[in-house]
């Protein structure tokens, strides 16, 4: 798929030309641009001849093949119907990665994705910040005023609410961005625009009637990459800021106690938190469903738990440390991976 240069005129953002390069990173407060390759350097191949398959659930031109393509540019990606379908392409050895939006800047965790990852036992081998820049397509040659509906990913319409507000549209989701789009175009519907990237109207030879129309311009989605072969894990101390992990710890009652035991075993370490969510809120307060590697199933039922990050690998003797100090209490720890920390936002110009 060709990038084509578009413009593009977000502070903090700069068009480098035309090649693929933006990014921004917000951590070290200071701008950086990074190539496309640079995530990983060498793409790793399995055996030194086969290409990565990367599942993703849309069609060509969604942002989780962007994310996938980012992190691993030489790999196939592997288009699926929902999440779900990525997952068991790499749980039943389709695909070597599956790729998952988890939270965004605008609404936060991503819970059913989440929940997908607590029931299944596909370690996080990567994760990748993406800027995500909505516009709005429709058919070659259709005007604004003769819409009435919009259709994209859930995720996209919620980001794009007051918009379409704004604009006084129905709206309708569907499977993903780009399948928005080929549906317009399969359809021939001139009275429904697709919110989708540019990349997705290039593609598709859709007009982008408008830039943009996310709610908040900084607007950042995280995929992780979960893989069964750790080998695909960027190499570690790739960059300077290290690794990270991520975990849950479940338990039954006390959260106040156990994020009292979970905070002072971190800092009396010097670990730094870079997520710490509580309880997460689901609907009627259906208890959380986690798999129990070490025992396969069935999925153990908690009805309190925290989502943590933390900066600091499974390895480190710090973190076995702080982990059997929380382990004192009555928790369920699972840990879904360590992998290198990667603070760029790459983005779609
Ligand atoms: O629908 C897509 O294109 C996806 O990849 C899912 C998604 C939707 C909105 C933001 C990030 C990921």
């Amino acid at each position: 798929m060709a990038y084509a240069t578009t413009s593009f005129d977000l502070v903090n953002f700069k068009v480098a030309s035309s090649k693929r390069i933006i990014g921004y990173n917000k951590q070290i407060k200071q701008q950086r641009f990074v190539t496309f390759n640079s995530v990983n350097g060498v793409v790793p191949r399995i055996n030194g001849v086969k290409k990565l398959k990367v599942a993703y659930q849309g069609v060509p031109g969604a942002f989780s093949e962007f994310a996938a393509k980012q992190a691993f540019s030489d790999c196939i990606p592997l288009p699926c119907r929902a999440f779900l379908d990525a997952i068991t392409a790499v749980e039943e050895g389709k695909a070597d990665l599956a790729v998952l939006p988890v939270e965004s800047t605008m609404e936060g965790t991503e819970l059913r994705n989440y929940d997908l990852l607590l029931q299944h036992d596909l370690p996080i081998v990567q994760e990748i910040n993406l800027y995500v820049h909505y516009c709005l397509l429709a058919m070659p040659g259709v005007s604004k005023g003769e819409l009435k509906k919009v259709i994209s990913h859930p995720l996209a319409l919620a980001h794009c609410g007051k918009t379409l507000a704004q604009l006084g549209l129905d709206h309708e989701a569907v499977e993903d961005t780009a399948g928005a789009v080929e549906l317009l175009l399969s359809n021939r519907m001139f009275d429904t625009a697709a919110i989708a990237s540019s990349q997705a109207a290039l593609l598709y030879g859709l007009d982008v009637l408008a830039h943009g129309v996310q709610d908040e311009s900084w607007n950042v989605t995280r995929f992780l990459i979960l893989s069964k072969d750790l080998r695909l894990r960027s190499p570690k101390g790739r960059n300077k800021f290290g690794s990270k992990t991520s975990m849950v710890v479940a338990h039954h009652s006390g959260t106040l106690n156990v994020l009292l035991k979970l905070l002072s075993a971190f800092s009396t370490r010097d670990i730094n938190l870079t997520k710490l969510e509580v309880n997460p809120s689901r609907t009627n307060g259906t208890p959380v469903l986690v798999l129990d590697p070490k025992e396969g199933g069935p999925l153990k039922e908690f009805p309190c738990i925290l989502y943590v990050d933390f900066e600091g690998s499974m390895d480190d003797q710090n973190v076995k440390d702080a982990l059997a100090e929380i382990s004192e209490f009555p928790v369920f720890i699972r840990t879904l991976g360590s992998y290198s920390a990667d603070p760029n936002i790459y983005g779609l110009q």
